[in-house]
């Protein structure tokens, strides 16, 4: 059974409808990031999800079941949902025990909190915890019991840097035990690599789902080639230009800009191999996860 399979599915508050016709799989194992503005739709199809919400229409499974009129397969989940909040008056310690009660995991909570970076506030009300140290707690939670699937919502809300890589961190060690995991975030560069797949959402259905690389490519940009130079060569300025998946080309002095496809790069570079262009130095840089997406959103909302 996928852990995840969303089929048709379709929510609406009274009058408005907030996720239309989603349809899409997690396959075990794997780690999905969900992209999209503020007011998406990302943190509704969590709630459909976890079974907080019931679909109006359509079905979603989660390891074949129902999650909403089947809650126990709740119990092989992990989340971190949209504005978490602790119990002021216990501590981080009596969070983790009460979470590890419901899920039968008899470890010891230091465990945890340490993981989390909160070995030492393990004793303090959770009500005097900071933001950030309340997202840690959150998160601890979430990875109580070792879940088959993890399901963080803006797990960086609040993190400090250090915090943000621990975050990668437990992603990565979460990976290696084989946790299918799916995160929305506004703030990828301390995970995008980690993530096998992106699902980017707009106005409540799926516009993209595929790897960051089909994103550049669709994004239309994603590479960008600085070729220092002796001397502007027109002619291989004008044919770089007119070549399938090159976008733009900018030219100074001594440097030629040349902004195109993943699957273009090679083309370009071995057009620069062909030429006679003596240059002095080359650079490839590749567009971030978060631009080539907000390239992919300014090109696709047109
Ligand atoms: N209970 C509700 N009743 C009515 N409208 C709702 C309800 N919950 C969410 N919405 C609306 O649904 C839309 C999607 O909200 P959602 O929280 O899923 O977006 P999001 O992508 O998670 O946004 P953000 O990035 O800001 O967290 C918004 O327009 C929101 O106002």
């Amino acid at each position: 059974m996928v852990p995840v399979a969303f089929k048709n599915v379709t929510k609406q508050f009274s009058d408005t409808t907030v996720v239309v016709d989603l349809t899409f799989e997690i396959t075990t194992g794997e780690t999905v990031c969900v992209l999209g503005p503020n007011g998406a739709g990302k943190s509704t199809t969590f709630g459909l999800l976890l079974g907080a919400l019931k679909p109006s229409s359509g079905t979603v499974a989660v390891f074949g079941n129902d999650p909403f009129d089947e809650p126990s397969v709740r119990s092989r989940l992990g989340a971190l949902p949209d504005g978490f909040d602790v119990y002021p008056r216990l501590t981080g310690r009596q969070h983790v025990q009460y979470a590890a009660r419901l899920n039968g995991d008899d470890r010891d909570p230091a465990r945890l909190l340490d993981r989390v970076g909160l070995a030492a506030a393990i004793d303090k009300r959770a009500g005097k915890y900071s933001l950030g140290m309340k997202r840690r707690l959150g998160l601890a939670l979430a990875l109580s019991g070792d879940p088959d699937l993890l399901v963080l919502d803006e797990p960086s809300a609040g993190l400090d840097p250090v915090g943000s890589y621990m975050l990668r961190d437990i992603i990565r060690e979460e990976q290696d035990r084989g946790t299918t995991i799916l995160v929305a975030s506004h703030n990828l560069e301390y995970i995008d690599d980690l993530c096998d797949r992106f699902i980017a959402i707009l106005d409540g259905r799926v516009q993209f789902n595929d790897t960051v690389a089909a994103l550049r490519e669709q994004a239309g940009t994603g590479i960008r080639v600085s070729i220092s130079v002796e001397a502007c060569p027109d002619p291989f300025v004008e044919r770089i230009a007119t070549m399938t998946g090159v976008s733009n080309v900018k030219i100074d002095s001594s440097r030629i800009r040349i902004d195109c496809t993943p699957s273009a790069k090679p083309s370009v570079i071995a057009a620069l191999d062909d030429s006679n262009v003596r240059f002095t130095d080359i650079d490839i840089e590749e567009q971030s996860t978060m631009s080539a997406f907000r390239q992919f959103l300014h090109e696709g909302t047109q």
